[in-house]
């Protein structure tokens, strides 16, 4: 297993491009399932994800296939030969359960495998399920899978979703834009990563509004036909480096970033005392006075977005003063601080909250990585200890970060990809 070798106290200075955005890349992949013709994406990260979602697809007899031999464009498309998504891919990756509402669109039946829980938390997929039954689908789990079926095809109707998730909004659109009739989903999720869908539905041919708002309604269509869509750059993994321009006290421009995408991320920056400045098609990161501890609360968007938490908490353990991070939105994505307290961190958790106390340097230690953001919050605190560190189980990192260690050496990291 690949590990990361650290030395911190490099300041970073210089360009780093922002990639497409994993979890906008990956409902777009699915989006494929619902036309016979090629939905033609570029700007594809090439991350360990992206590969997942082309291996499921592939497996449902979908073609995937490389544009001018290269894989950051995909032409996507064909027809159905399985309906089935196995639990060995499910298992790997939790986007997976995005098929089940376009399956069921198109073939009218679906069997996938229930994603169960996951490092942050137990992640139900209770709203997906309801959402799909009062599209007229016939659910039972059976044997750990999602057996669904709606012979007659899907029906449109107003669907309120007791919370905004983003998962479930997804499979509800996507599985509405063949339904008959119309759909209302109320309290759906705002997330940019939707906006970038719902454009890329509308050029297929779907008709849905409200995108951005808390209320989308789709007017099903009988077939989608194929599109070119570029997918949106990584406002979580602009966001991430922001936050090492931040911790390092550096200047970086983060060249296809997006500074509306990012919304209370920019705040939460700036009331720490970092720079965040947008220029054309990039964002400038700068920090030059000290660090500022500050309080956050995760939340739907636009609210500040529980993807970067773990990246802020990482920053604000070398601010001057202390700090609460308030988690919402998962039960149990704190796994992050026993690693940054092994690290010379002061840090508290009591419930959903965290209690950062600034420290003046952190050192370097062997640590391991949990999950994908957490990963990154231990890097980040690397870049700014006193001596080595040593991150294993990078395997996580590469679920959705493309690149770290060339992105950061390129700005004055001194990062390495060691194997065993
Ligand atoms: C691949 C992808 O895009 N992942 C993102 C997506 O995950 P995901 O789509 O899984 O997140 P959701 O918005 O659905 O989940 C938010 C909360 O709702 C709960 N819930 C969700 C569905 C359901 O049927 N029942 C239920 O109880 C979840 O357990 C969680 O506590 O949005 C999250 C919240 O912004 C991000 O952290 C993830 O990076
Ligand atoms: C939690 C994340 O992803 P996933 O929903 O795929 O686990 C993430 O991108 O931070």
């Amino acid at each position: 297993m690949d590990r990361f070798i650290i030395h911190g106290g490099q300041r970073l200075e210089g360009e780093i491009a922002i990639g497409g955005a994993k979890n906008a890349g990956l409902k777009l992949m699915v989006a494929g399932l619902l036309t016979s013709e090629r939905l033609v994406l570029s700007n594809v990260p090439q991350i360990a994800d992206i590969a997942t979602m082309k291996d499921l697809l592939v497996q449902h007899g979908i073609a995937v296939d490389p544009v001018d031999g290269s894989t950051r464009t995909l032409s996507i498309g064909g027809d159905i030969a399985s309906v089935e998504a196995p639990y060995d891919i499910v298992s790997k990756m939790r986007a997976s359960i995005l098929v089940l509402g376009p399956l069921l669109a198109r073939a009218h039946e679906a069997r996938v495998s229930l994603p169960g829980g996951c490092a942050i938390g137990t992640r139900p997929v209770d709203m997906h399920l309801k959402g799909l039954e009062a599209l007229g689908a016939d659910i039972r789990l059976e044997g750990g899978y999602i057996n669904a079926s709606a012979p007659g095809g899907l029906k449109g109707d107003r669907i309120v979703l007791p919370f905004a998730s983003v998962g479930a909004t997804e499979n509800l659109v996507m599985a509405a834009t063949l339904a008959r009739g119309r759909t209302e989903i109320i309290n759906a999720a705002r997330e940019p990563e939707i906006g970038d869908l719902v454009v890329c539905l509308n050029a297929m041919g779907a008709r849905i509004t409200g995108a951005g708002t808390g209320t989308l309604v789709i007017d099903g269509v009988d077939a989608l036909h194929g599109a070119h869509h570029r997918i949106m750059a990584d406002r979580i993994e602009c966001g991430t480096y922001a936050c090492a321009a931040g911790i390092t006290g550096g200047d970086l421009r983060l060249v296809g970033g997006r500074i509306s995408d990012l919304g209370a991320v920019v705040r939460a920056l700036e009331e720490a005392g970092v720079e965040v400045i947008g220029e054309e098609d990039a964002i400038r990161v700068r920090r030059t006075g000290p660090l500022r501890g500050i309080d956050i609360m995760t939340e739907p968007y636009p609210g500040f977005p529980t993807d970067m938490q773990a990246q802020f908490m990482a920053l604000l353990s070398v601010a001057e003063g202390a700090s609460m991070i308030t988690e919402t939105i998962f039960e149990n994505r704190f796994m992050h601080v026993p690693e940054l307290s092994r690290m010379g961190a002061r840090i508290n958790v009591h419930g959903s909250s965290a209690i950062i106390r600034g420290v003046r340097k952190l050192s370097g230690a062997p640590v391991m990585a949990t999950d994908l953001r957490a990963s990154f919050s231990l890097i980040l605190a690397a870049l700014v200890a006193e001596g080595e560190t040593v991150l294993s189980r990078i395997y996580h990192l590469d679920r959705g970060y493309e690149g770290v260690d060339s992105k950061l050496a390129a700005v004055g990291a001194r990062i390495e990809r060691v194997g065993d």
